[in-house]
């Protein structure tokens, strides 16, 4: 069970920019692509997050995550025009589509068999290759959250994540006010010590759903000066992925 989840999960990462996620649209030849990670302990709201940001709402249910989950939308970047219908975008050669990732690692652990921690450590390695941003998330309402934030960014720097990707910190839930735990203050001297900017926000209060948009839009353009991939289709349908001509960048898979 464990190596077939892990085969399929190879086939996604591989083809990932391919892959239908929440808005299941195939990007056209030679787009943009970014791979954007959200971290953060179970329940934060990482999926509900990058849900309204691709998908324009907060989610009618969400289920714990189990491995990866990931789903991506097409923005504009550099004034290339995006079409946005439905939940559907069409978009032509050239634009930029963002792939986001959400994980939660713990949730795995839960499963007991033997070839466990080989499908995990396979799963965070794909997980943490070719980042191009990362978006760790607390719940503003969960102090417990909060203080996990240091073990995430050392797991990013034991994976070898450049240090001079975008990094970004949310504090997701801020429509629940009354149950509030994390003080902006001591949020945004965190976000200090580690240079990311601060972010306070509501996945689910439709009011805020222009600041969630406003978060990756901000992320998007920061993505702009950094190097992208190019995903291109051949006549067979199959799906390769290569660096752009200049600068060079490794493979996506
Ligand atoms: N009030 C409120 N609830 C939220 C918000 N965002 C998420 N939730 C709720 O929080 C719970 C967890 O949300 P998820 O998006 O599944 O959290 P997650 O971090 O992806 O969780 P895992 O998949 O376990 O890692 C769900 O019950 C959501 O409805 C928010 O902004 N406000």
């Amino acid at each position: 069970m464990a190596s077939e989840m892990e085969s399929s999960l190879e086939a996604s990462f591989s083809s990932s920019g391919a892959m239908s996620g929440a808005s299941g649209f195939l990007p056209p030849a030679r787009s943009r692509i970014f791979k954007i990670i959200v971290i953060g302990d179970s329940n934060v709201g990482k999926t509900c997050l990058t849900y309204r940001f691709c998908a324009g709402r907060f989610p009618d249910r969400t289920e714990a995550t189990i491995g990866v989950d990931f789903r991506e939308r097409a923005v504009e970047i550099d004034g290339e025009r995006i079409k946005w219908s439905g939940d559907k975008p069409a978009i032509s050669p050239g634009h930029a589509c963002i792939v986001f990732y959400t994980s939660t690692w713990n949730k795995i652990q839960l499963w007991d068999t033997a070839g466990q921690e080989r499908f995990r450590k396979s799963m965070v390695q794909h997980y943490y290759r070719n980042v191009h941003a990362v978006v760790f998330v607390y719940d503003m309402t969960n102090m417990a959250s909060f203080h996990s934030l240091p073990s995430w960014i050392e797991e990013c720097k034991q994976h070898l994540l450049a240090s001079d990707i975008p990094r970004i910190l949310v504090g997701n839930k801020c429509d629940l006010r009354s149950a509030i735990q994390v003080p902006t203050d001591l949020a945004q001297k965190f976000a200090d010590t580690y240079s990311m900017p601060l972010f306070e926000t509501s996945a689910k209060n439709p009011n805020d759903n222009d600041h969630v948009e406003a978060i990756f839009m901000t992320l998007a353009h920061k993505l702009k000066s950094h190097k992208p991939l190019m995903l291109s289709q051949p006549p067979d349908n199959g799906i390769t992925l290569k660096p752009e001509p200049k600068p060079a960048v490794t493979c996506w898979c």
